[in-house]
């Protein structure tokens, strides 16, 4: 049985005063809550591994360098970011790969040091919207499972976050069948590569435009077994919801 996890990403969004949403949503948490990670800057690692302390919410940082230590001004370690309390962190997000110009090879070294630090690696991949309309969809998201993950990838380690390009941050949707099609593809291309049993039970994530209006039919998605939301997890009251979704899905 795969664990159904909710995760928040809040790019760079937020100052301490934010943290008062992580005590919101600890409070508005259902019964038996999926797992709940909030990604936020990681300047503000530190105070909130102290605000979840004794609630069922786990930090993570939005991404690692590939060495744990070095001459690399700006950057942060996967050390430093388990040093915080933090227990995952956010790897090849698109607007990383974009941006940072991140490669395959880049990401598949961060998950082997954030690994190495005792870091869950939440890895992203998804097609830019040129790529769909061009039919190159499956090619790309298996090009970048092939390159991104590396081989001794378990289900402890790794969760894998299926966001398209174009639905993050648009409010555009990918359709429930589109949804399908690819979290089918990726759950098959785990179990040729990795096995029937890791490839089974690693967690795939669906990201872009998640919100409480689309989250209870996504996650009722057979290969969906939780969101990274970006938007929609910055204030409690719409980020809930969505973990309210998820554990009754
Ligand atoms: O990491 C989160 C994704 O980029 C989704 O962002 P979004 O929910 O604002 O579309």
């Amino acid at each position: 049985m795969r664990p159904k996890i909710a995760a928040g990403n809040w790019k760079m969004n937020g100052t301490a005063a934010a943290l008062c949403e992580l005590d919101a949503l600890s409070r508005a948490l259902p019964e038996n809550p999926p797992q709940v990670v909030i990604c936020p800057p990681s300047p503000l690692l530190f105070r909130a591994t102290d605000a979840v302390h004794g609630c069922p919410i786990q930090i993570g940082a939005q991404d690692c360098h590939t060495e744990e230590a070095g001459a690399f001004t700006g950057d942060i370690s996967a050390t430093m970011i388990a040093d915080t309390g933090a227990t995952h962190v956010i790897l090849g997000h698109s607007e990383r790969r974009d941006t940072h110009c991140e490669t395959d090879a880049d990401v598949q070294a961060k998950a082997r040091t954030a690994w190495t630090s005792g870091l869950t690696a939440i890895i992203c991949i998804g097609e830019s919207n040129a790529q769909r309309e061009a039919g190159e969809t499956l090619d790309i998201i298996g090009a970048q499972l092939d390159g991104s993950l590396p081989d001794d990838v378990t289900a402890d380690n790794t969760v894998i976050a299926y966001e398209p390009i174009w639905a993050i941050g648009t409010g555009k949707v990918p359709s429930i069948a589109q949804i399908t099609e690819v979290h089918d593809f990726i759950r098959s291309r785990l179990t040729t590569r990795f096995g029937t049993e890791i490839g089974n039970a690693l967690p795939l994530l669906y990201g872009g435009s998640v919100k409480a209006s689309n989250a209870t039919e996504i996650f009722a998605v057979e290969n969906v077994d939780g969101a990274l939301v970006g938007g929609a997890s910055l204030k409690a009251d719409d980020f809930a919801p969505i973990v309210a979704a998820l554990a009754s899905a």
